[in-house]
């Protein structure tokens, strides 16, 4: 059924009728609307086709439902034939329609639908849907084991790392973002869905109010500490950085990732209850920025650069040594950035009256062996804020170059 889900609701209950009546007449008056690269309203799609995956760069949406797989046919042709099926419903439903042409309500009586229905009536909501490969996907199942990128070494284990191994790593991710829950599930469950036989979820992940801008058109939202998240993050405006550190060049490995960034993700529980007991100056010292304006402490406004040599009347460093932003800071490493993209999590409580909380931390980058691993050897090191916080899951991903056109579909130059 060619029908966007905006048109249908577009349509009101009179026209929903007529389409089920006469679907074929009333399909021929449905326009499409191609997404543009970022979504101009909250409803509107972003564009799937293009040289990057949507999701990376693409300004920040309020939800995320972030899913892994594990490829449980051993067989080649099913993958990549899943994973065309798969790139055809991420298509569609990315631009606010249902996942298969025959859609929830369109097709035989007698047939499971091609789509669940839940996000009938739900505009395209900036969906994007962005894939990834784990290490485990080119071991000797698929004959991909001399396609790996060097950058897919795993992560070495952190100081405190209390890493859970059935919500870590996985063959397949992938990244739902949207501003409606409802759409960015809606999204995952049709991918299940399509991957019944040939793969299995290994974990999902919900996550509400982005802890990240990507664009400076962007208001800087908090994380669940209370603080401004992604004030000094790499924004999409920032065309010469994004090519020197998130986006993978020729040369930098195989040629199937050009155009690809690598995608780490940690499940960073908070001891919320702990951190709501400690005063505002130690909280303040802990980030090495302040918790109202999130301006850095040595200086007045968000955005102004922290001076890292600015000692206090009793000689001290203002912001302390183990302050998080200090051991973050592209100084201290180089000159390592990466585009954090996380969100905050709630997943109920834990049994003993704690809130299961935290972050859900992304980060893309070009070598996270360059980026992520230096810096997060620092903080797991040094920084204030392990007091408050646990890792406990991880995971290393590839996610290639965007998909170009119809005739195109995820992953296809890994196969080819
Ligand atoms: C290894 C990378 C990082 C992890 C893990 C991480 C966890 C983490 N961060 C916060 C909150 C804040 N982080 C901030 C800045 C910041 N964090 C990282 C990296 C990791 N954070 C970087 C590279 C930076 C930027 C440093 C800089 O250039 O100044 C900030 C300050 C505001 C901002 O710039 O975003 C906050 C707040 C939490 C709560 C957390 C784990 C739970
Ligand atoms: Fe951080």
């Amino acid at each position: 059924m060619n029908i966007s889900r905006r048109k249908l609701f577009g349509l009101g209950a009179a026209g929903v009728a007529a389409v089920g009546a006469g679907a074929v007449a009333t399909r021929a008056l449905v326009v499409d609307l191609p997404g543009a690269a970022h979504a101009a309203s909250t409803s509107d799609p972003v564009a799937f086709y293009g040289a990057h995956q949507a999701g990376i760069v693409t300004p920040a949406q309020d939800r995320l439902h972030f899913v892994v797989f594990d490829v449980t046919t051993d067989k080649r042709a099913e993958l990549v034939e899943l994973l065309q099926d798969w790139t055809s419903a991420a298509a569609r439903m990315t631009q606010g329609k249902d996942a298969g042409t025959f859609g929830a309500v369109g097709g035989d009586p007698e047939a499971p639908p091609d789509d669940t229905g839940e996000a009938l009536g739900l505009p395209a909501s900036g969906l994007t849907l962005t894939i990834g490969f784990g290490a485990s996907l080119f071991d000797d199942r698929f004959g991909l084991a001399d396609r790996k990128p060097a950058a897919l070494a795993d992560l070495p284990a952190f100081r405190g790392d209390d890493i859970l191994a059935e919500i870590s790593g996985g063959d397949i991710c992938v990244q739902a973002c949207a501003h409606d829950p409802q759409v960015a599930v809606h999204a995952i469950r049709n991918l299940a869905r399509i991957g019944f036989g040939k793969v299995s979820v290994r974990y999902s992940q919900l996550g509400f109010g982005r802890t990240s801008s990507t664009s400076r058109a962007q208001a800087t939202p908090r994380n669940l500490m209370g603080f401004k998240d992604g004030t000094a993050n790499l924004k999409l405006e920032d065309t010469e950085m994004l090519r020197d550190h998130l986006w993978a060049a020729a040369g930098d490995g195989p040629a199937w990732m050009d155009g690809g960034s690598y995608l780490v993700t940690r499940k960073i529980r908070m001891h919320i209850e702990t951190w709501d007991r400690a005063p505002l100056s130690e909280q303040e010292a802990i980030f090495g920025r302040n918790k109202g304006a999130g301006a850095p402490l040595t200086g007045a406004a968000e955005f102004d650069d922290p001076d890292f040599a600015k000692a206090g009347s009793d000689g001290r460093p203002v912001i302390a040594d183990n302050s998080h932003v200090r051991l973050a800071h592209p100084s201290v490493h180089g000159g390592a950035r990466l585009l954090r993209r996380g969100y905050n999590f709630v997943d109920g409580t834990d049994g003993l009256g704690r809130l299961d909380a935290g972050l859900f931390f992304m980060a893309y980058q070009r070598d996270p062996h360059k980026q992520f691993v230096p810096i997060q050897r620092e903080l797991a090191a040094k920084d204030a804020l392990n007091e408050y916080i646990k890792h406990v899951s991880s995971g290393l991903y590839a996610c290639p170059p965007g998909v170009t056109d119809a005739g195109d579909y995820w992953g296809r130059a890994l196969f080819t």
